[in-house]
């Protein structure tokens, strides 16, 4: 199986420490969950050879060394937040221009950009202008860009931002999908967002990782800290720096919130332990 182990990576820009000794493993589909500012983009970065740790190793499979960029850049599909190319081109004259830049053989090229366009659902938008494509469309272009010469590393930056609900539900599905045999990493501050599509999931605030592990892992964290109660105003004030979700019912409000002593607890969910590490620090 293909394991990326991440040792002691710390990055400061000018004063500012983005990465604070950030040691995990990542496999499998990996989902790094933070506020903004984390430091999460930072590391994708780091991941993607675009920039360079202050500390720290990076290796791949126990073997290659991150040092040796151009062979990890071979290894490695990236999307990035902000993906919009070519904006006069057509989709198969831009997906083409980028194979090729890829060092993919022209010959070769042309099928694997029509199997990856049936992989990402967009055959018959060959001809298609990039410009006249929907935000859901060019994140799916931006995988199938990625994945071209068939990397065994996917790594994609707030995938679902400016997405609408449709768009994000499908986008999710093809992430599953793609990383049934590669290691897909995934960065976000949308909860559902590596709920539906991730198996493993790391926890980044100010530079510093707080959890890695699986999805029940992170909910045991919380268990029996989680509890719900119908509340006044005026209860709902006392408790907001608790609370997790509130629901309005007539005068009064439905509240979830975290209380360690709680009793009538209720059973836990990711964003209920994201936002008890995130606001309590490490281990809560
Ligand atoms: N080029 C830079 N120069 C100075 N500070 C930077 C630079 N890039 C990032 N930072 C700072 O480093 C910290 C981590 O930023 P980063 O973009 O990695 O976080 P993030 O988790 O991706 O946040 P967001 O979701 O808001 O993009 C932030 O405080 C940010 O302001």
């Amino acid at each position: 199986m293909n394991i990326i182990e991440i040792n002691g990576i710390q990055k400061t820009y000018k004063r500012k420490k983005a990465l604070r000794n950030v040691t995990c493993t990542i496999q499998g589909t990996f989902g790094l969950l933070g506020p903004n500012g984390a430091g999460k983009t930072t590391l994708m970065r780091i991941l993607a050879t675009l920039i360079k740790p202050d500390h720290g190793d990076i290796r791949f499979n126990d073997e290659v060394s991150w040092e040796n960029s151009s062979r990890i850049r071979q290894m490695i599909g990236y999307l990035p937040q902000h993906f919009s190319l070519y904006k006069q081109a057509t989709v198969m004259e831009c997906l083409f221009h980028l194979a090729v830049l890829k060092g993919i053989p022209k010959k070769q090229a042309r099928a694997e950009i029509e199997k990856l366009l049936h992989d990402v659902n967009l055959v018959g938008q060959e001809k298609t202008k990039m410009k006249h494509l929907s935000g859901g469309m060019l994140r799916r272009i931006g995988i199938a860009q990625a994945l071209l010469g068939d990397p065994p590393i996917l790594i994609v930056d707030e995938p679902t931002v400016g997405l609408d609900i449709d768009e994000r539900v499908r986008f999710r599905q093809l992430l599953r999908q793609v990383g049934k045999n590669r290691i897909v990493l995934i960065s976000t501050h949308i909860v559902e967002d590596v709920e539906e599509t991730c198996d493993h999931i790391g926890i980044l605030k100010d530079g510093v990782m707080l959890f890695t592990g699986s999805k029940d892992e992170l909910k045991d964290i919380v268990k029996g800290k989680v509890t719900e109660k119908v509340a006044s105003y005026e209860e709902v004030d006392a408790m907001r720096d608790r609370i997790i979700s509130i629901t309005e019912q007539g005068e009064y409000y439905l509240v979830r919130y975290l209380d360690e002593h709680g009793i009538h607890t209720v059973t836990p969910t990711i964003q209920d332990a994201y936002l008890f590490l995130t606001r309590n620090g490490e281990n809560g």
